[in-house]
């Protein structure tokens, strides 16, 4: 099966191939980006999510393996606790904790992205938006969790894993918790941080400390309870 690639909002924004087109059209388009903005804000203010996690992982964590069912169990965890579950509603990591959130019965919400490949949503969202930019629906993501939970995952995930500690190392927000699930998968990354960053004097020893690196979910959830209001 062939599946049609298409060119994305995002994509014809960040164009620089077409700019005569785009000074036509740039009041247009920054008129869409605040429509995504508002109808991000009246859904999820509507929703009423209470105190929710942002969950992040891999599109790519297989159905079958252990990491699919370390997601569902986070989700079910963080239900448990009280919290709603955030999640990007795509395949994998995220599609797990979804289905751990809706197995606890609390609101389970998939902020979807238009990719040039459609995914779909997964079918354990209850509460859906369906975004054309990554940067509005960051916002989302930042606006409406007290804290986040990476699984393991690819470039997206690191992406919003260090917007979200840059925005608690600056100080631009409060200081909500971030856990990084699985030692032996995250442990890399967080010993180069110190070995490269902090000794090369690019963060400060404390920054590391943003960072909880467990294999424990109850550790996981017990840090999240200190990002609730
Ligand atoms: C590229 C693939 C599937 C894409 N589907 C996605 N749907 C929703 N959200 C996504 C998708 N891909 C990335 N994201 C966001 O980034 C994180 C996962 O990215 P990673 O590179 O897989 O780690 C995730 O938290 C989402 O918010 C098929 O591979």
């Amino acid at each position: 099966m062939t599946i049609k690639r298409r060119i994305t909002a995002d994509e014809r924004l960040l164009d620089v191939a077409h700019r005569e087109e785009w000074k036509q059209k740039a009041a247009w388009r920054v008129m869409k980006i605040q429509a995504e903005f508002v109808e991000g804000f009246d859904t999820l203010e509507a929703a009423e999510l209470g105190n929710a996690v942002g969950v992040y992982g891999s599109a790519r964590t297989g159905v079958d393996g252990d990491e699919y069912k370390l997601g569902i169990e986070l989700g079910r965890k963080l239900g448990e606790a009280g919290f709603s579950v955030i999640t990007g509603g795509g395949p994998g990591a995220m599609e797990a904790a979804n289905r751990g959130a809706a197995d606890a019965g609390v609101k389970s919400v998939g902020l979807g992205i238009e990719l040039p490949f459609e995914q779909g949503i997964n079918p354990y969202v209850d509460i859906q938006l369906d975004f054309h930019y990554f940067f509005v629906r960051k916002v989302m993501f930042l606006k409406y969790s007290c804290g986040f939970c990476a699984l393991p995952g690819g470039y997206g995930t690191m992406d919003e894993l260090f917007e979200s500690l840059t925005l608690v190392q600056t100080e631009k927000v409060g200081k909500f918790p971030i856990a990084l699930i699985g030692v032996d998968y995250w442990g890399g990354l967080v010993e180069w941080l110190r070995s490269a960053m902090v000794r090369e004097g690019k963060i400060s020893p404390d920054d590391v400390n943003l960072l909880l690196v467990t294999d424990d979910l109850d550790e996981a959830v017990e840090h999240m309870k200190r990002g609730r209001e």
